[in-house]
């Protein structure tokens, strides 16, 4: 039969189907220096596909900091495989993201210079760096503030930078550790709309951690229950609600309550 496709159109649909990220089978024991063993997370899989969205939610210490450390590549599974791009981890990788509960802003340069910092570390002439990181700063709303330093900045304004600084390097894979725990409700509300309007359109996948199952279910398109310690996954969540999706609406929609109302009870038992 004829292959009507381009040269090279057959890997490039492969690579599109492998998984952003992979875990397979995985379980990560943490022997402290007295021998004490610690199993942080056992026999965990699960597949992040290019441009999803998914949560990880469960309670304290089940393991979902360690999960997103094993696909930086700062820890190594005791056991199982974690890939990114269909590859083992082998160490940083310049394709993935991250924004996590504290400021990663350096507090002596002011926001100009934070949100260039990436381009300019990779290379990218000062010019072309400072035009990058005005377009982001306008994006993400801080247009007149750009020769302000971080302490002159509130929290929210602080996690607004932080995300410039993350989306400039147009990351393939964003991880985010509690981004948003330390701002008030409506601060919080705010920056999850700005988070899905950034991230629409990239293309790019998310992994986000959180304790708060709402906040989960209303940003995510799978919500992944984690039991408590040893990790072990709970259950699968599939969020079919449509998007885009408006943080301060989502959760008065019926399908929302539904869900939010189902996973309750399954949690409880
Ligand atoms: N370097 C380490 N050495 C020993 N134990 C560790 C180490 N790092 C984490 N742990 C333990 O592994 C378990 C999982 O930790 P982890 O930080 O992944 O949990 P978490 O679900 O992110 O918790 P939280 O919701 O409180 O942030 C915890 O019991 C923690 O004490």
């Amino acid at each position: 039969m004829k292959n009507d496709l381009p040269a090279g159109a057959g890997e490039a649909a492969d690579a599109l189907a492998t998984p952003a990220i992979e875990f397979q089978d995985v379980s990560l024991r943490f022997i402290s220096q007295d021998g004490q063993a610690t199993v942080a997370l056992r026999n965990f899989s699960m597949a992040v596909a290019r441009g999803e969205f998914v949560a990880i939610v469960g309670p304290t210490g089940c393991g979902k900091s360690t999960t997103l450390n094993m696909i930086t590549g700062l820890l190594k599974p005791t056991v199982g495989t974690v890939k990114v791009m269909g590859k083992p981890v082998t160490g940083i990788d310049p394709r993935i993201g991250f924004v996590f509960q504290a400021d990663a802003v350096f507090p002596w340069r002011n926001v100009e210079d934070n949100v260039a910092a990436g381009p300019l570390f990779r290379g990218k002439p000062k010019k072309e760096a400072m035009a990058m990181a005005q377009d982001w700063i306008d994006r993400v709303g801080l247009g007149k503030f750009g020769k302000h330093y971080p302490h002159q900045l509130s929290g929210g304004m602080r996690k607004r930078v932080g995300l410039a600084q993350t989306f400039i390097n147009q990351p393939e894979i964003l991880l985010m550790d509690e981004p948003f725990s330390a701002l008030d409700m409506q601060t919080r509300t705010i920056m999850q709309d700005e988070l899905l309007q950034l991230w629409g359109g990239t293309g790019g996948s998310v992994v986000f951690i959180t304790h708060d199952l709402e906040e989960a279910i209303a940003l995510a398109d799978r919500v992944f229950v984690l039991s408590a310690r040893p990790g072990t996954l709970k259950r699968v969540y599939e969020i079919d609600m449509p998007r885009p999706r408006v943080m301060s609406e989502v959760r008065y929609e019926p399908r929302f309550v539904e869900l939010s109302k189902h996973i309750w009870d399954d949690l409880k038992n």
